[in-house]
This record gives structure tokens, C-alpha cells and sequence, in this order.
């Protein structure tokens, strides 16, 4: 059991509230981690298969805590995200108070999170991060306007997206039968302590049942080893546009090589590749360098202008005929493409550092060293490649 004494403040307020709902810390503690806000920390050695947390049902927010004149006022067409964020944003009694005193402040989410950058910085995001956030505020945007009109005067914009960002930033996947008809990545639910959990690559196994949450140790933890789980197989773009921040090591970090690739191709070798299913959607991935499928434009590419032949799209994704399956001659086009990345990368960070009066010093910061990463990823990805042939 988590020992409380000697602990004071926030934390302590909210280990004792939690011990009122029954949440069980068992071998661990939160606890400030530099830069990352809260986290958890193991008190003792734990061994794999220990129940270090485990969070009552009562105690989880989701679609049946939502209050249901929230619920009727928004409508059936309202994403169980947007219900949440409204329940957060509306509450105004005492009750989760020692837990909304240890979340991120609309300044902490400002300092990291895209989505509240200025245009101009979110204009400089790697491709799959700018998608991310650009359906961020569509999503967003959908929101807030049934939660202005059906609570008018309530809440300002900036309220609502702090409620909304909260959510977008701590649930876990959580399905019951009654949200069996919203999409499994609006499945949702806010596990209060849970939450406090940190990201890494591989971490405690979550579970779920009709009693709680459960988190269970994947291995061995020495005394004050932070404790993670893992927020799912993200890349860093990912990890950036959605939790506002990066890894200095992600094994599932990959690269988009959109931006680098296509502007090679002429209208009709798109043509060709769009009729095949195959434009865009390139990778350079961390652990196995470029995926099949980047192949298929490199190979149009190496071709030159010999006649195009038919592209088939494989239920494998990557295109199927004998000589789809020979990559020779792909590899100078794939050097040029990876050249081009790495230009890019050092573009955009010399553009970042020319903009000293646009967003904050720590969102120019965060951006520039996701591009220093991709120059990192394109450069070591060139030594590969020329070492090989
Ligand atoms: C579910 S919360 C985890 C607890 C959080 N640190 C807090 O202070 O409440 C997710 C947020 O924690 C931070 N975070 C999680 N894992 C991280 C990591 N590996 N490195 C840096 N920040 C991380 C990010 O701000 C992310 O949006």
C-alpha cells in the first residue's frame, strides 16, 4: 500500500480522496516528474504481475457519469469526447477538486499542444502531425458549436477547449454496450490517479472489468523508477500532435515521405499510382527503414518514362506482379528522396529559429527538435543505404 506519510499538499489531498473511493495504490506513488508534469514512481521493488493500481468503476467518468441534462441538451449526434469535455468544462461543484488540482493548466497545454499554437507554427509541423491537428479542430470545432448553443453564455471557447484537451489527453479505451454505436476511438473514459501515468514505449498492462481499472506491473520496477504504460504503438508526430510531446528514443517512431517524395512525380506517374491505391502514404520507420509500399513510387520513379505498367493493389497493400516485387534500381531514387528530407528538416528548423516573435519560446523548441529528429532519421537512413550497396 501506498504510504502517505510524510507526503503534503495536492498530492496528498489526493491520495486521500481516492482512498474515499476506494482506489488502490499498491507499491507506487505519484509524484512531480521535471518536464512532464505528474507521474507515478515505485516505492518498492515491484515484480511483474503486481496490481499496482487498481480504480473503481464509480470512480471512472464516461458516458453513464455524464449527467443527463448535459446528454439530452447536446444531442445523440455528440461524440462521447465532446460530452466529457462539456461535463468537465460545466461542473461546478467540489467533488473532483483535489484531482482537477493536479491537471494541466491551460498554459501547460498551451506551451506543448499544437492544437493551441499560432498558424504559423502549426503551418510547420511534419506532414502527419498537421493532419492530426487539422482534424483536431475540425472535431473541435463540431464540439464547441453544439456545446455554445446548447449552453449558451456558459462557457467561453477557451474553457471548452481546456475541458476538451483534458480529455483528449487522459482517457483510456473503455467500451460498454451502451456506446457500442460510437467509433472504438470515441470509446472512452477518464480514470482519475490512472491518469497521472506517464507514456514510454512499452509499460504496465491496463485492463478493465465491470469492478475498475486495473494496472499491472509488465516487469520488475526498482524503488523510485518512474512507472509507464504505453499510450499505444505512436511515432513521434503522433506523440506530439495529440499529447504534446516527443521521445528522444521511440522504437515505433516513423517519418512521413510524402512531402519529400511526390513532388517527383509528374501528373501522370500520380495518375498511375492513384489509380493503383498507391500515392502517398510513404514511411521511414525507426526499426525497419522504409516500408514496402514506398517502394512502389520509387520504382515508377526509376522507370522513367518507359510505358507504365498495370498496377494492381494487393490485399497486402504493396503491388503484386513479379516485377512489382523487384525494388532494383530503387535505391538512388530512395537517396535522393531521403536528401530531400533531410534539406527540408534543416529548412524548416532555420525557418523556426527566424521566428522569434511567432508562439512561445517552448513550441518553436519542440518543433525544431522534432525536425532535428527527422534530419537525424534521413541522414542515418542515407548511411544505411549507401553502406549497403
Ligand atoms: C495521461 S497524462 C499523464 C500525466 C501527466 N504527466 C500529468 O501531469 O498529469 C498525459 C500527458 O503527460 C505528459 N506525458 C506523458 N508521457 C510523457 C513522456 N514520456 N514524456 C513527456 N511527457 C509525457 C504529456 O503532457 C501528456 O499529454
Amino acid at each position: 500500500m501506498c504510504t502517505t506519510t510524510g507526503m503534503k499538499g495536492p498530492i496528498l489531498d489526493l491520495l486521500r480522496w481516492g482512498k474515499e473511493k476506494g482506489v488502490k495504490l499498491n507499491g507506487v506513488k505519484p509524484t512531480r516528474i521535471p518536464g512532464q508534469g505528474m507521474g507515478v514512481v515505485a516505492t518498492r521493488r515491484l515484480k511483474p504481475g503486481d496490481e499496482i493500481l487498481t480504480v473503481p468503476i464509480p470512480t471512472v467518468r464516461s458516458l453513464p457519469t455524464v449527467p443527463e441534462h448535459i446528454t439530452r441538451q447536446l444531442g445523440p449526434g455528440m461524440t462521447i469526447h465532446g460530452l466529457l469535455a462539456a461535463d468537465l468544462a460545466l461542473d461546478d461543484t467540489s467533488h473532483l477538486a483535489p484531482w482537477r488540482a493536479l491537471l494541466p493548466t491551460p498554459t501547460d497545454f498551451e506551451a506543448c499542444t499544437p492544437l493551441m499554437w499560432p498558424a504559423t507554427l502549426q503551418d510547420l509541423l511534419p506532414k502527419t502531425a498537421k493532419d492530426i491537428v487539422a482534424n483536431h479542430h475540425a472535431k473541435f470545432h463540431a464540439d464547441w458549436t453544439a456545446v455554445s448553443q446548447g449552453f449558451p453564455g456558459r462557457l467561453s471557447r477557451d474553457e471548452y477547449m481546456h475541458a476538451w484537451l483534458l480529455v483528449n489527453t487522459r482517457t483510456f479505451s473503455y467500451a460498454t454496450p451502451a456506446m457500442e454505436k460510437y467509433p472504438w476511438d470515441d470509446q472512452l473514459a477518464l480514470v482519475p490517479i490512472a491518469d497521472l501515468i506517464n507514456h514510454a514505449d512499452s509499460g504496465c498492462i491496463v485492463a478493465y472489468s465491470s469492478q475498475g481499472f486495473t494496472v499491472t506491473a509488465d516487469r520488475e520496477y526498482a524503488k523510485g523508477e518512474e512507472v509507464h504504460i504505453s499510450y499505444g504503438d505512436h511515432s513521434n508526430d503522433f506523440l506530439l500532435a495529440e499529447y504534446g510531446f516527443i521521445m528522444a528514443r521511440n522504437r515505433w517512431d516513423a517519418v512521413c515521405l510524402d512531402d519529400a517524395l511526390l513532388p517527383r512525380l509528374n501528373a501522370r506517374q500520380r495518375r498511375e499510382l492513384e489509380d493503383g491505391r498507391f500515392l502517398g502514404g510513404y514511411l521511414l520507420t525507426a526499426e525497419g527503414g522504409v516500408c514496402a509500399r514506398t517502394r512502389v513510387p520509387l520504382r515508377v520513379l526509376a522507370r522513367g518514362a518507359r510505358t507504365p505498367r498495370k498496377m494492381r493493389s494487393g490485399a497486402s497493400g504493396v503491388a503484386d506482379s513479379d516485377e512489382d516485387k523487384d525494388w532494383k534500381g530503387t535505391d538512388p531514387w530512395l537517396a535522393k528522396v531521403l536528401e530531400d528530407l533531410a534539406d527540408m528538416a534543416r529548412k524548416k528548423m532555420e525557418i523556426i529559429e527566424g521566428l522569434e516573435q511567432v508562439g512561445m519560446a517552448s513550441q518553436r523548441e519542440l518543433l525544431a527538435r522534432r525536425w532535428g529528429q527527422i534530419e537525424v532519421a534521413a541522414v542515418h537512413a542515407m548511411k544505411q543505404l549507401s553502406s549497403e550497396s
